[in-house]
């Protein structure tokens, strides 16, 4: 019979507070997991440090966490290889250290009142009691001559302390789980918590299962002789070897340089299965004045990216808190993946306490900087590469440009945009290459450096330049005005226009560049930004095509008879009819007209249709503008030479002269809008009636 040492009460000042931890944690009872398996560890680490000191005189052995589960006995342990503790020990850390800390998060909890808590990292030892009707400890320290220790509690505020008969050094603590809680003799349960929550401990953690031998699965082979003996008392108990569950290593506690590119991509792949690889990562490595470890991954983004719900997973000390951490990082970030170990995080608050921390706040601008770092040091030492990664990267760069001004300064000169400028055979052009401040590789030096290439990368990709090297290129032919484009198909005519007459064209396509242009608009009020379809520049008009008199009586001009043509054949009051002569080397080259939309217009219809969650209209006041010396369009005043289109009564070369008109709208329309099914239906029919009347012509 043991002899019981000592019975006693643990001291309490928060009355009834199983029921208490009980109510909060309702939904959350598996973290007593984490917490013996974090205890467990920590006492194997403080083992390592007396034994580091010269105090331990033994040897250390291996250092390992043993999770048991017990199915007979219906109990659940885990024992350590750790320092152990002595009986004053186990009454001076479980009786009052571990109560009073549970004490101490109940108070917290209460002042957090109904708001949502972190991590409900704290609670300790205690937690055991949400899935325990008792809680064993069988230890022996590493003091010499320490005797084993036993102490017992069934969740009551008393406790027994006795001898116990354990042997060897170290901790376990065995739980009696209470009937509802009997998942946690399951192990795949057990291996998934130890998946979510301690992983990364860099201990071995290891599962072992003893259950009598008709609950066990069915061998898969025969059964030899041995087995098939009449079992015995322990032969009736199935004992499977212990296997390891957790993966140990956490490369984000590792030095960078001990660290190749594929222990980056693998430790990825583990994290986020089933992903595309991702374009870039970011080692995070700082003792001070914080300490944060951690490794964030760029992956490809697609459109649809929720941009609100982060997937990084934060950590504290290799133990898995939460997997989102959008307080502790700026939002532009979130994005991106991959993990944050701080143990300065403070975890027992509010979520909102958490986002006006001063140290969270300065964590949060040390994670945007390390991020700027690399993008720059990207874009100095592989130009390639940042250019090959831009369409993701740029997506980072703008949204975080346009919510962060720290961010912002730092990648100002790193910003680029691909363009129609065929760079290095622009005549005489010698485009300045922007100094980039990187981190020098061994610490916080700060260095200047010039990137590898200039802008326009290697031959072979798509040419990307800065908005200052476009604005310096195209200084005395249109000073401070950019010319961009957001639909490489849709608006390839008014591209090509452009390309012809040498004005050059930025791509400004992606998702986040519409926002994006009003931003850089408000970072540069000198410079006008108009897309191509808004407005022709006056470079690409020919102002001095003589106007031609048509009509000597009314001196009416071709172009007037042009506008005049268009107005009675497409009779849309809310339409203005522009004729030009578009300069061009080519006549067939230049469209014969084109639909232009205001640039204020347009950029007023996408804000009330965001407003209103529509999509964009096509308003019905933009400009038609006729090509004046197109072919096709002074064919059209031949066609309809004599008789302006008349609504009754019209001569078949007036008819047909109306059709075009519509014809050649409605291909000018296709570039800015689709058509509805009415719409589509018309231009088919139009497209059969007037090819119809071309080939009776041509036949008679
Ligand atoms: N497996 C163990 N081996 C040795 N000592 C232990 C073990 N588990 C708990 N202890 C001792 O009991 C104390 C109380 O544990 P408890 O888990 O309640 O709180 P904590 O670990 O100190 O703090 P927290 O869990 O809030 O980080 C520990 O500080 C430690 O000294």
């Amino acid at each position: 019979m043991t002899t019981v040492l000592e019975k006693g009460n643990i001291s309490i000042h928060t009355e009834n507070i199983f029921p208490i931890i009980k109510k909060w944690l309702y939904s959350d009872h598996e973290i007593f997991l984490r917490e013996l398996v974090s205890n467990a560890v920590d006492a194997i680490q403080k083992l390592k440090m007396v034994s580091y000191s010269g105090e331990l005189a033994g040897d250390l052995g291996e250092p390992e966490v043993v999770i048991t589960i017990d199915k007979a006995q219906k109990t659940l342990a885990v024992s350590d290889t750790g320092i152990g503790m002595t009986a004053d020990e186990v009454k001076q850390y479980i009786n009052q250290v571990a109560f009073s800390s549970a004490e101490s998060f109940v108070e917290k909890y209460k002042a957090a009142g109904d708001q949502q808590i972190i991590g409900h990292f704290g609670l300790g030892f205690y937690s055991s009691f949400m899935v325990a009707q008792r809680v064993d400890i069988d230890t022996l320290s590493y003091q010499p001559n320490a005797e084993p220790v036993h102490w017992s509690c069934d969740g009551s505020t008393e406790f027994e302390l006795s001898a116990s008969t354990k042997s060897d050094r170290g901790t376990t603590v065995t739980l009696f789980l209470q009937e509802e809680e009997q998942e946690y003799l399951e192990p795949h349960r057990i291996r998934q918590l130890i998946k979510t929550y301690c992983d990364f401990l860099p201990v071995p953690i290891k599962l072992e299962v003893k259950e009598a031998a008709s609950d066990a699965a069915p061998p898969t082979e025969p059964a030899t002789e041995a087995t098939a003996e009449t079992p015995t008392e322990s032969a009736a108990l199935e004992i499977k070897a212990p296997e390891q569950i957790n993966r140990q290593k956490a490369p984000w506690k590792e030095s960078p340089s001990a660290l190749s590119s594929e222990d980056y991509m693998e430790f990825y792949r583990y994290l986020y299965p089933f992903q595309e690889e991702p374009l870039l990562w970011v080692h995070l490595n700082t003792d001070y004045p914080f300490v944060v470890n951690g490794i964030l991954y760029f992956p490809k983004l697609k459109p649809d990216v929720d941009t609100t719900k982060g997937q990084i997973k934060l950590f504290c000390n290799q133990v898995f808190v939460s997997d989102n951490c959008e307080e502790v990082i700026p939002k532009f970030l979130l994005p991106l993946r991959g993990v944050i170990d701080s143990v300065d995080i403070p975890l027992n608050v509010s979520r909102s306490f958490l986002q006006n921390d001063r140290t969270v706040r300065r964590i949060a601008d040390y994670i945007a900087k390390k991020v700027g770092d690399r993008l720059k040091e990207l874009y100095r030492d592989n130009r390639d590469e940042y250019v090959r990664c831009w369409q993701d990267l740029g997506t980072f760069v703008k949204f975080g440009s346009i919510n962060d001004d720290k961010f912002k300064k730092q990648v100002e000169d790193i910003l680029i945009y691909r363009t129609t400028a065929k760079l290095g055979e622009v005549s005489g052009e010698k485009s300045e290459v922007p100094k980039v401040e990187v981190q020098s590789a061994d610490g916080d030096a700060w260095q200047d450096a010039s990137p590898a290439s200039p802008s326009s990368a290697s031959s072979d990709s798509p040419p990307y330049t800065t908005l200052k090297e476009y604005l310096e290129r195209n200084k005395d032919r249109h000073p401070n005005r950019v010319f961009y484009c957001t639909d490489e198909v849709a608006q390839t005519t008014y591209v090509e226009l452009h390309k012809q007459q040498g004005l050059e064209v930025l791509f400004m396509d992606s998702f986040i560049d519409s926002h994006f242009v009003s931003f850089l608009e408000r970072e540069h009020p000198d410079v006008k930004f108009s897309r191509v379809d808004a407005d022709l520049d006056d470079t690409l008009i020919d102002k001095d095509k003589p106007a031609d008199i048509v009509d000597p009586t009314t001196n009416q001009t071709r172009s007037d008879r042009i506008k005049e043509l268009f107005q009675k054949a497409l009779n849309k009051p809310k339409l203005t009819i522009r004729t030009e002569a578009l300069k061009s080397s080519d006549a067939n080259g230049v469209p014969p007209a084109m639909v232009l939309l205001p640039e204020h217009l347009r950029r007023l219809q996408e804000m009330t249709a965001l407003m209103q969650q529509q999509a964009v209209q096509f308003p019905e006041e933009h400009t038609l503008l006729v090509n004046t010396s197109h072919p096709l369009i002074q064919n059209l005043v031949s066609l309809s030479q004599g008789a302006i289109i008349q609504n009754e009564g019209q001569s078949p070369s007036a008819e047909l002269a109306n059709l075009i008109c519509h014809h050649v709208y409605d291909l000018a329309l296709m570039a800015q809008k689709g058509f509805d099914a009415e719409g589509m239906q018309a231009f088919v029919e139009r497209s059969n009636a007037v090819l119809t009347r071309l080939t009776d012509r041509a036949a008679s």
